[in-house]
Parts: C-alpha cells; sequence; structure tokens
C-alpha cells in the first residue's frame, strides 16, 4: 500500500528491549497499545486524545525517534525498521522553539533545501512561494525574534514544508497560540498541505483544531485508538461515550 501503514504498534517506556509483554510489569508504561492506521498519500489525518495518552509516542515512534517494542511502520510498502530518522524523508514540526534566531526568516526555510542540488534561484523562488502560501509574503529578511508567536509558527510551517516530505508529522504545532489564532491557523496549516498535496498526522488534544485540519481523525484513549473516521462521521456516530466526550459532544 502506498503511504504510512502503522502495523500493531506498541511503545512501552521503562522496558530496557522489547521483550515486556502485557504492559503490567512494575516501571513499565504502555504509552502506544497495539495501534493500527493507514494515512493515504495526499491524506491529513489528526490524532486526538487527552494529555498521556500517547499521541506524541505513536508520532516519535512513525519517525523513528522513538524504538517499537511491537508492530511495524511502513511506508510506500517499505517496514522502516532499521531505517534512522534523517532517512526515513519525513518532516517534523512542534510545539514551539524550532526556528533558528540568527538566521533571518528566508534562510529559516532555506534550511532543509541547503542540501538539496538547487540553484540559489531556485531555491529563492521555492522560499517566496512557501512564505506566500503560510500569509508572509515578503517576510525574508525579518529576524525571527521579530515574529509574534503565529508568524513563528506559520514560518516554521514553511520550513517544514521546503524539501518536500513524503511525510510530515506535527505534535501539537499550534499548541502555545491562543484560542482565536489556533482556529485561524488550523485552516489554514489544512489549506498548505492540502496546497502542497502534502501527507500528515497532526497531533492535537482540541478537537476544533483536529476537525479544521485533517480530513480523518483518529482518537486516542490510554494508548488505544479508539475509532478513525471523517470529522462529520465521528461527530454523527462516535463509537462509544469517550469518543464522543473527547469530541466535546458530552459534558
Ligand atoms: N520518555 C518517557 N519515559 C517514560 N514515560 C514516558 C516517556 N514519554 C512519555 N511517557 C509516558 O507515556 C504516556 C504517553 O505520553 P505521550 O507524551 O505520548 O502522551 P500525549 O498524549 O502526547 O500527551 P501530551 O498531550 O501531554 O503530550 C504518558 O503516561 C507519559 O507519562
Amino acid at each position: 500500500m502506498a503511504g504510512l501503514e502503522v502495523r500493531d504498534v506498541s511503545v512501552r517506556y521503562g522496558a530496557s528491549s522489547g521483550s515486556v509483554r502485557g504492559g503490567g510489569s512494575a516501571g513499565v508504561t504502555t504509552a502506544v497499545d497495539q495501534v493500527s492506521l493507514t494515512v493515504a498519500p495526499g491524506e491529513v489525518v489528526a490524532l486526538l486524545g487527552p494529555s498521556g495518552c500517547g499521541k506524541s509516542s505513536l508520532l516519535r515512534a512513525v519517525a523513528g525517534l522513538e524504538p517499537l517494542s511491537e508492530g511495524h511502520v511502513v511506508y510506500d510498502g517499505e517496514d522502516l525498521a532499521g531505517v534512522p530518522v534523517h532517512k526515513r524523508r519525513f518532516g517534523l514540526m512542534f510545539q514551539e522553539g524550532q526556528l533558528f534566531p540568527h538566521r533571518d526568516v528566508g534562510r529559516n526555510v532555506a534550511y532543509g533545501l541547503e542540501i538539496q542540488e538547487l540553484s540559489r534561484a531556485e531555491r529563492e523562488a521555492r522560499v517566496t512561494a512557501l512564505l506566500d502560501l503560510v500569509g508572509l509574503a515578503g517576510y525574508e529578511r525579518r529576524a525571527v525574534p521579530t515574529l509574534s508567536g503565529g508568524e513563528q509558527q506559520r514560518v516554521a510551517l514553511a520550513r517544514a514544508l521546503a524539501p518536500r516530505p513524503r511525510l510530515l508529522l506535527l505534535d501539537e504545532p499550534l499548541s502555545a497560540l491562543d484560542r482565536q489564532l489556533r482556529e485561524r491557523l488550523a485552516g489554514e496549516v489544512r489549506v498548505a498541505l492540502v496546497e502542497t498535496g502534502t501527507t500528515a498526522v497532526f497531533v492535537t488534544h482540541d478537537h476544533t483544531e483536529a476537525s479544521a485540519v485533517a480530513d480523518r481523525v483518529g482518537v486516542m484513549d490510554s494508548g488505544r485508538l479508539l475509532q478513525v473516521a471523517a470529522p462529520g462521521e465521528l461527530r454523527a456516530a462516535p463509537a462509544s461515550d469517550r469518543v464522543a466526550e473527547f469530541l466535546g459532544l458530552r459534558g
């Protein structure tokens, strides 16, 4: 299958190897519990759930930053076991603090392009197009410390998209921003992902944001993936009270 396949993946902390079974051993936390999920090429999937449910651990496992205790991460049919982070051709975007403060905006966005064989003109054209895409046309020479939090995250998104990652992993990228800005930016992030045809997994604890950004939303609780469906389908037919609660449909 093309795209991402997460097959029966478990992530445990406190286990010195993958040999711990059942997750009940003293000192072992099962952060991700036999999760299976697919993300088709060009699809945006949000992982939604409360703090500590294992969203970031799953994302990190897909990135190759966390070892799997069980299961497989497969991309375009290739099992990525043994493929290091930098060879997966995945992009990562986090909550904050990922820009280089001593580089201007343009050189931040160009960062991932520097190892690619592009002429200077091609690189500059791509930076211009990406800044335009994230609503920051003309910001090339601005200094990072002069940007607002929302502007910084737009630059971080442009930078993450620049090398055309085959999968973009976003871990609570808007959580440091206030609610109003978050809601607006969630829609803008979706437009940027769709326009660039980027396949993406977007982790959030905010159901409004998940619905605004994703084609499908996966609801997680205590390491398990409870349900995955389009936002409208989830709201119309939540599989359990717990799912309904996380979607803001119950008290
Ligand atoms: N490095 C670690 N060592 C031990 N336990 C960890 C580690 N990282 C995460 N955990 C535990 O694994 C569980 C899942 O954490 P994770 O960060 O994946 O959840 P999350 O849903 O992303 O939460 P948040 O939204 O608060 O970031 C939690 O119980 C957490 O305490």
